[in-house]
Parts: C-alpha cells; sequence; structure tokens
C-alpha cells in the first residue's frame, strides 16, 4: 500500500500506485515513469526553503522505492536524478532536478535502441526466437534486427499468471512477424523449433545471475539442456551495484488473487474463506537464473558473459550506494 506522506504531490502518489498495481509494469517503464514523476514533483513543490524542496524529493523517492522491491531500475532511477539536484536556492534545485530526470528519461531511450543494435548482431534471417513475458530491452533487439531486413519468427510464452506475452504477441504482430503463442508448461517441448531464446532482465546481480519474471530460470535449464543460446537484453540500468556487497535481491510475492479467485479458491478448499483453510497460493513475480545458464547479457555498452558482468558493474557504479534517497 502506496503511503500518502503530506509533502509528497498527488501526481507521484498516483504513479506509485500505478507501478505498485502493475498498470505501470517493465523494469524500463517503472524507471522511465520514476524519473517522470521526481520532475513533476519538482515542479509543482511550494517549498520556500531548499532544504524543505529538498526533504519532498527524498520523500517522494521513498514513496516510488517502496512500490516493487526487485527491478533496480526503479532505485537506480532514483539515484541518478537525486543525485543531480543541485544548487542554493530553492530555483536552483528544481531547475537541476528537472533537468536531470529528462537527461536519465533520453539516455534511458537511448541505451535500450544502442542495446537493441548489440543485440540484433546475434540474430541471423529466418532466426526462431522463444521469449518470455514482456521485456522492451528484448523487443529492441527484435526490432533492430527487422529495421537490418532480417526476418523472424517468435515462440512466445504466455506467461502466467499476469500473461504479459500477449503484449509482446501483440508487438510482434504489429511487426508482421509470425507468432506461436504457447502455454508455459509447452516451453521444453517447443525449443526444439527455437534458435535462440531471448529475455528481459529486473535485476542482474555482480555473479551474473539474472533476476527475471518467474519461469526465466526453468526456461534457461531447459534451453541450455537443448543447446539452445539464453540471450538477456539488459541496459546498464538493471545492474544491482548493492550485489557487489553481498546483499541479495528481494524476490516480490504478489497477491493470491493473481493466481486464483476467491470462487476458485471456493472451489478447491470447502472451508474457503477460514484463515486455516488449507490453501497457500505462493504468487513469486521473479526467479533467479544461475550464470551458468546464460549464453549472453547484451547492454548498451556490449555484450558480456555474465561472469563478466561484475567489471561493468564496477566501472558504472563503483562501491558508494546507500539508499536512493539518502543524501
Ligand atoms: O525493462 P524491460 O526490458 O521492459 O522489462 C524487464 C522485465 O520487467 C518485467 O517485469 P514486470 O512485468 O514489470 O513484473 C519482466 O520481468 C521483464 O522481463
Amino acid at each position: 500500500m502506496v503511503s500518502r506522506q503530506s509533502d509528497v504531490d498527488p501526481a507521484v502518489i498516483e504513479t506509485a500506485e500505478d507501478i505498485e498495481a502493475m498498470r505501470i509494469r517493465g523494469a524500463a517503464t517503472i524507471a522511465d515513469a520514476a524519473a517522470e514523476a521526481l520532475a513533476t514533483q519538482a515542479k509543482r513543490s511550494a517549498a520556500t526553503e531548499p532544504d524543505a524542496f529538498e526533504r519532498q524529493l527524498r520523500a517522494a523517492a521513498k514513496t516510488l522505492y517502496e512500490t516493487r522491491p526487485t527491478a533496480v531500475s526503479l532505485p537506480n532511477a532514483l539515484r541518478y536524478v537525486l543525485r543531480g539536484m543541485d544548487g542554493e536556492t530553492v530555483s536552483d534545485r528544481r531547475a537541476t532536478t528537472i533537468a536531470r530526470a529528462e537527461e536519465f528519461q533520453r539516455e534511458l531511450a537511448q541505451a535500450q535502441t544502442t542495446l537493441g543494435t548489440i543485440g540484433s548482431n546475434r540474430l541471423c534471417d529466418g532466426d526462431v526466437v522463444m521469449t518470455h513475458c514482456h521485456s522492451t530491452d528484448a523487443l529492441a533487439c527484435l526490432e533492430a534486427a527487422l529495421e537490418d531486413g532480417k526476418s523472424l519468427e517468435a515462440i512466445v510464452k504466455e506467461t502466467r499468471p499476469r500473461k504479459q506475452g500477449h503484449i509482446t504477441a501483440r508487438q510482434l504482430r504489429e511487426w508482421d512477424v509470425p507468432v506461436t503463442l504457447i502455454v508455459d508448461n509447452a516451453a521444453r517441448r517447443s525449443l526444439d523449433e527455437a534458435d535462440h531464446v531471448l529475455v528481459g532482465a529486473d535485476s542482474i546481480a555482480a555473479d551474473g545471475s539474472v533476476i527475471n519474471k518467474i519461469g526465466t530460470s526453468g526456461l534457461a535449464v531447459n534451453a541450455r539442456e537443448r543447446g539452445v543460446p539464453v540471450m538477456v537484453a539488459a541496459q546498464t540500468i538493471k545492474l544491482h551495484p548493492d550485489t557487489m556487497t553481498g546483499h541479495t535481491v528481494e524476490i516480490e510475492m504478489r497477491d493470491d488473487a493473481e493466481v486464483l479467485s476467491e470462487e476458485q479458491r471456493a472451489d478447491i478448499a470447502s472451508d474457503a474463506g477460514d484463515a486455516d483453510d488449507g490453501l497457500v497460493v505462493e504468487n513469486p513475480a521473479f526467479d533467479v537464473t544461475p550464470p551458468r545458464y546464460v549464453d549472453a547479457i547484451v547492454t548498451e555498452r556490449g555484450q558480456f558473459p555474465p561472469e563478466s558482468i561484475v567489471t561493468l558493474m564496477r566501472d558504472l557504479f563503483g562501491d558508494a550506494i546507500g539508499e536512493p534517497w539518502e543524501p
């Protein structure tokens, strides 16, 4: 539940609620929306003192941060914008915050385009690509390959429980890519037809582990066994710097209702509704794919074997991290 702090603008609260409810979803889209929300907070702040202005921006960042715990693109976006807030007056702090948020959004869009070009180099004319969930970073690779004149086909996993695969299928059909939509459990069988598995990421850990939509790890294990290369498309905003100091990535557990309606629960558990009706629904939104099942992590800075992604992480983030809203 999004906390409603008095000095956080209603527009920021609305964005936070949209992210929490997944009306705004996808790690890159969430990061873009968070930067936009901080710019809105800055534009609308009625603070007359620079310290009060800064407190409001940090409160807004904390509100946004607390929406979803797994995609590191969110805190990375918040850190990036807040670290650009500068100046001794409200006016200066407002202007620098807005400019920094706009810079973040431009760089995010450019990074995805560059990543797509790099990822498309791994794809050949006539390839069949299996996708999981809906990743704009992954689709950027397919779009770049199509713009290069390569023909592609896709096997799209529906990706229960929220079926984000339908978003991918719709986008690919708009690009006139033949799509075979499959239930998640058919992935192993369909891998025989695939030349690549292409997925996105919510976070990349220092050891090269990939945190992505639930079902990614099982798909990657099956792909390794079937000899199908696994490509992870992930802008550097997905790199999780806290994992360089031993922190693990929290896996978001989402509501039962995404898996089972109250009517279905009542159909299964005759004494449904009792706290101890003996029926527990587990709904993890993400899982962790070990680096040994990943062939390449494609970023806007080039592609990396998972075991070496930490070199890029150190280069970009250094060691000083801290919470995104802290000074
Ligand atoms: O940043 P882009 O590549 O768009 O998406 C990255 C990942 O974010 C999504 O999470 P959710 O659907 O928001 O839970 C999926 O796990 C997807 O692979």
